[in-house]
């Protein structure tokens, strides 16, 4: 019955038992894959077990999605533990065995990536490099930088430095600690794989060396009691400047030791036209025949370019090809404008809106809470921000279970009586409201209201009230902050968790495995595509071949591209188009 809407080749990958490497191309249902291989898994499970399957997703939006999926299959996800790597290690290996490692044993506090992204500024201004100037953040294995270069690595001992005095750990070092607890404490591995019955990684292309570490000791020490499967596209690896590494069968083979891992792939891609195809098969780096075999294989498609439109015209130009779609039947949540940079968003959102008043946008990406996910506040947040609404039933459970959990690791005490179920929880935050129409006094109100339901007093734990304060700090900087331009309601807060409808936009990154009907990219301007960090890197050309190659194949119908005139550097240089757009011979559409 689960398996009923797959090929045979999706139905193989499902039920192989043993390590498998699923590699496919765009659009021939990877993700589908996997989140019936974990709904199959499901089965083998006894519901009132420890053991629980594993998918590990890019981004947060992506692990979202697999448990709103499973709910729509009418399957119960207790038993899957799904979200990206960093949740994963903070989750199940930091704050369990924190206490084995000296570095931590005294207390942490995850940074918030806005409070970083401030401290490297600094230090890259003390140290006179350019706020472009590219630093990897990574570790080895050893412990040692992965960033090769003197200065570089003087940020970043003295980044560390700061962070270690404020008892600090950032995204790189939670990983690094993860796999030392790992390798110095053996039992935490035979723990983690008795666990682990199967650990899904979803776009395995773009993880870094760590992530194959961490995940293949858990794997090897199960000796066969649990399986790793690996999915993804190499032609997909937008993140090899930021220590993305695509191994290889036989390296990754090398990572299971005598385990053995079987390759399997998926031939055929249902999300896009032909022509849609054809055209981004240009950017291909492994030139492979794709072919469309979806129901829309032989549409019309339009494909236009336009590299003659000013800056100062892009946002009509953008308006005028979403009426186009919509015009031509296609639903707002099916057109998708791709962003080349993050902080672009809050803007052309506002002047699409003003543009287009009668059109829904989803700019979910750019909420004014902070984007440190793991601070217990902004979990508790979220379930204030959110309805409970059946669709979205199974992600707020998960949400609450998270918030139980970190108030009892925090307060090292339950919630009163009455509130020691998810249901009871989910109750009590159901039916408290404020008055205050100010987000952030709406959220103080709701959780001072909440914290004396459920019987804590905040003041006596230190914790509790640093991460408060910097929950909140973070929102009144995002207000506060000219390139943000948030509004400060309670009802514009609510926007951004709700579920949103409307023209999604987003940046390459942030819809990582999704899809529309139509696809409107900008910003299409070397600097951007490729990023600067590509170009001071190595191979600027591969890297804006595969971002491009994954912005394209996003589309199932229709993709407009568009290299925008009159932007300029810092120092007052046009960026000029990215060089792979330049002279393609291809027959545009003029719509
Ligand atoms: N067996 C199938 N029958 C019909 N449609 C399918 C089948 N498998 C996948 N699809 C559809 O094809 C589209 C692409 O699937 P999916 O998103 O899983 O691809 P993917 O390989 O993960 O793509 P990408 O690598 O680009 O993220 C989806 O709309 C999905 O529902």
């Amino acid at each position: 019955m689960i398996l009923d809407t797959l090929s045979d080749q999706q139905k193989h990958a499902v039920v192989k038992d043993g390590n498998v490497l699923l590699t496919a191309c765009p659009g021939s249902g990877k993700t589908r894959v996997i989140i019936h291989k974990l709904a199959y898994a499901l089965k083998n499970i006894d519901a009132d077990s420890k053991q629980r399957i594993v998918a590990l997703t890019f981004t947060v939006r992506a692990s979202e999605e697999i448990y709103r999926r499973l709910n729509a299959m009418g399957i119960n996800s207790k038993r899957v533990w799904s979200g990206t790597l960093h949740s994963f290690c903070l989750e199940w290996i930091i704050k369990p065995y924190s206490c084995y490692l000296p570095e931590l044993e005294n207390g942490f506090l995850i940074a918030d990536e806005t409070y970083v992204s401030d401290i490297i500024s600094e230090l890259k201004e003390k140290h006179k490099l350019k706020p472009i100037d590219p630093i990897n953040f990574r570790f080895n294995r050893d412990g040692t930088f992965a960033e090769p270069k003197t200065v570089q690595k003087r940020v970043l001992k003295e980044f560390h430095e700061r962070l270690q005095a404020e008892k600090l750990i950032d995204f790189e070092l939670l990983l690094y600690y993860s796999y030392k607890l790992l390798t110095q404490h053996p039992k935490i591995k035979k723990t983690l794989s008795n666990i682990f019955s199967l650990i899904c990684v979803d776009e395995y292309q773009d993880t870094q060396d760590l992530l194959y570490a961490i995940i293949s000791s858990i794997i090897t020490t199960g000796e066969g009691s649990s399986n790793l499967f690996l999915v993804g596209d190499t032609d997909q690896a937008i993140y090899a400047s930021r220590g993305g590494v695509a191994k290889s069968l036989e390296e990754i083979q090398d990572e299971l030791n005598t385990l053995p891992i079987e390759q399997l792939t998926l031939t055929g891609n249902y999300r896009s036209t032909q022509r849609i195809i054809d055209f981004y098969s240009i950017f291909q780096t492994n030139p492979i025949t794709i072919e469309a075999i979806g129901a829309n294989k032989d549409a019309n498609s339009i494909i236009t370019y336009n590299n003659t439109v000013d800056k100062g015209h892009l946002v009509e130009e953008i308006a005028l090809l979403i009426e186009h779609s919509l015009d031509n039947g296609i639903p707002e949540d099916e057109i998708c404008v791709l962003v080349p940079q993050w902080w672009l968003i809050t803007t052309i959102t506002k002047q699409l809106r003003a543009k287009l008043p009668d059109v829904n946008f989803d700019a979910s990406g750019l909420a004014p809470m902070s984007k440190n996910r793991n601070n217990i506040w902004y979990k508790l947040s979220r379930l204030f921000l959110t309805l409970p609404k059946p669709k979205i039933y199974s992600l707020r459970y998960k949400w609450c279970t998270e918030v139980i959990e970190n108030f009892k690791e925090h307060t090292n005490t339950d919630f009163k009586e009455e509130y020691q179920t998810e249901r009871s929880v989910l109750r009590l935050i159901n039916s408290i409201t404020s008055n205050e129409t100010e987000g952030m006094d709406y959220l103080n109100d709701c959780f001072d209201q909440f914290l004396d339901a459920v019987g804590i007093d905040q003041t006596i734990y230190e914790q509790l009230l640093i991460n408060r304060k910097t929950f909140f700090d973070v929102i009144k900087s995002r207000l506060e902050d000219p390139t943000f331009q948030v509004p400060s309601d309670i009802e514009s807060f609510m926007s951004f968790y709700r579920e949103m409808s409307g023209v999604v936009i987003n940046t390459c990154v942030g819809v990582k495995g999704e899809e529309f009907e139509t696809v409107i990219a900008y910003g299409l301007l070397k600097g951007y595509v490729p990023h600067w960090n590509d170009i001071f890197n190595e191979d600027p050309v591969t890297a804006s071949k595969k971002l491009l190659y994954v912005i394209c194949s996003r589309a199932k119908t229709n993709l407009h591209l568009i290299s925008e005139t009159g932007r300029q550097t810092k120092a007052g240089n046009p960026l000029e188009i990215t060089p792979e757009l330049q002279g393609l011979e291809f027959e545009f559409d003029e719509i």
